[in-house]
C-alpha cells in the first residue's frame, strides 16, 4: 500500500490564463493505493457525494489506465469539488504520484505531469496541467504546451470557498474567444510583475500582477458577491485579488500578518451577498508528499 497527501491548488492567477498555478499548504485530499487485478474507487470526504466511484468517471481511474497500474483507490477528499482549488487534480496528481511508486514505473514528478492530465480530461475535456503541475511539484508553476517552469516562493494567500458550485467545464465556456490588444498588452505586463513577484517572494507585486481584463470579468459574473468580497479583501490589506482557477473560490494575496483579518473580511463579504462561505489561510507550498 502507498498513501500520497496531494495538495490543493489555485490555477490563473488572474494574468496566467491556463498556465500558471499554485500549491496551497491547505486544504488537501489523501489517496492510498493497493495493488488489485483490476482498479475499484472508494471516495470519502467533502463533496464526496457528488464524486463518481466508475473508474470511467473518476479521474484517479484514467490515471491508473494511463500507468497500466490497476488498483483500489481510496480517496480522502480535503478539496471540495467544483470549488476552483484544483479538487480533480489533487486526486489525479496523488493517484499518480502513489501509483508510480506501487508499481515502481520509476518516473520523475515532471514526467507524472502528462500522466495526471489525463485524469484531468475525464472532467474537463481537456487535458489542461495549470493544476496538476503544482499538485506535483510545488510552488508556483509556469506551464506551456510542452515543458512546466518552477520557481519556490513563499507568499501568504487567502483562498475563500463559498457554497455555490462552478464546474470548470461551464466557467470555460464564459471565456471569452477574442481580445483586444491593449487588454492583451496589459494582461502580459500583469502576468510579467507576477513572475517577478514570485521570484522575490514579493506580496505587492504579485497582487499587482494579478490585474487581468480578459476572463477574469466573465467568470467572476458566475460568482455571487464577488465584487463586494474583492473591494472588502483589499480594505483588509489584500495586495491583489482574483479568481481562483474557474472559481467559484476568490484568491487574496497579502502580508502574512494581514491574513487573518483578509480572510474575515472575505467571509463577511459573502454573507452580505447572502451566501455562506469558509477561508483558508494558507500560502504557495510543496507538492505531493509520498508516504
Ligand atoms: N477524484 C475526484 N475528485 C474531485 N472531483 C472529481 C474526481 N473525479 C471526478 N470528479 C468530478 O470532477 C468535477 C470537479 O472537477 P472541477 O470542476 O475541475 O473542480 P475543481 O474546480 O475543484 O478542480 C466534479 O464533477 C466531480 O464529480
Ligand atoms: N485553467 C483552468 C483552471 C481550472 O481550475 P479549477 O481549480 O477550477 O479546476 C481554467 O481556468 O479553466
Amino acid at each position: 500500500m502507498r498513501t500520497v497527501r496531494a495538495p490543493a491548488t489555485s490555477a490563473n492567477l488572474g494574468s496566467g490564463f491556463d498556465v500558471f498555478g499554485v500549491a496551497l499548504d491547505r486544504p488537501a485530499d489523501v489517496i492510498r493505493v493497493e495493488r488489485a487485478s483490476r482498479t475499484t474507487i472508494d471516495v470519502t470526504g467533502v463533496g464526496s457525494q457528488y464524486i463518481p466511484e466508475d473508474p470511467e468517471k473518476n479521474v484517479v481511474g484514467a490515471v491508473a489506465e494511463a500507468l497500466d497500474a490497476p488498483a483500489h483507490i481510496e480517496i480522502d477528499k480535503g478539496v471540495r469539488p467544483s470549488s476552483g482549488l484544483g479538487s480533480s487534480a489533487a486526486s489525479a496528481a496523488g493517484a499518480a504520484l502513489a501509483l508510480n511508486a506501487l508499481y515502481g514505473r520509476g518516473l520523475s514528478r515532471t514526467e507524472l505531469v502528462p500522466v495526471a492530465a489525463e485524469g484531468e480530461a475525464v472532467v474537463s475535456g481537456e487535458a489542461h496541467v495549470d493544476n496538476v503541475a503544482p499538485a506535483l511539484l510545488g510552488g508556483f508553476t509556469v506551464a506551456r504546451e510542452d515543458e512546466v517552469t518552477t520557481v519556490e516562493a513563499d507568499i501568504a494567500l487567502v483562498a475563500c470557498l463559498p457554497e455555490i458550485a462552478v464546474s470548470t467545464r461551464d466557467a470555460r465556456r464564459v471565456v471569452p474567444s477574442h481580445a483586444d490588444m491593449e487588454d492583451v498588452v496589459h494582461t502580459v505586463g500583469s502576468a510579467a510583475t507576477l513572475t517577478v513577484g514570485m521570484c522575490r517572494s514579493d506580496p505587492e507585486l504579485v497582487g499587482r500582477g494579478m490585474d487581468e481584463r480578459l476572463v477574469t470579468p466573465a467568470r467572476s459574473e458566475l460568482i455571487t458577491g464577488y465584487g463586494g468580497v474583492r473591494s472588502a479583501a483589499l480594505d483588509a490589506g489584500a495586495t491583489g485579488v482574483t479568481v481562483s482557477g474557474a472559481g467559484p473560490s476568490v484568491l487574496a494575496a497579502c502580508y502574512p500578518d494581514d491574513r487573518r483579518r483578509v480572510a474575515a473580511a472575505m467571509i463577511d463579504g459573502f454573507e452580505d451577498a447572502g451566501v455562506e462561505a469558509r477561508a483558508y489561510q494558507t500560502r504557495v507550498s510543496d507538492g505531493a508528499t509520498l508516504f
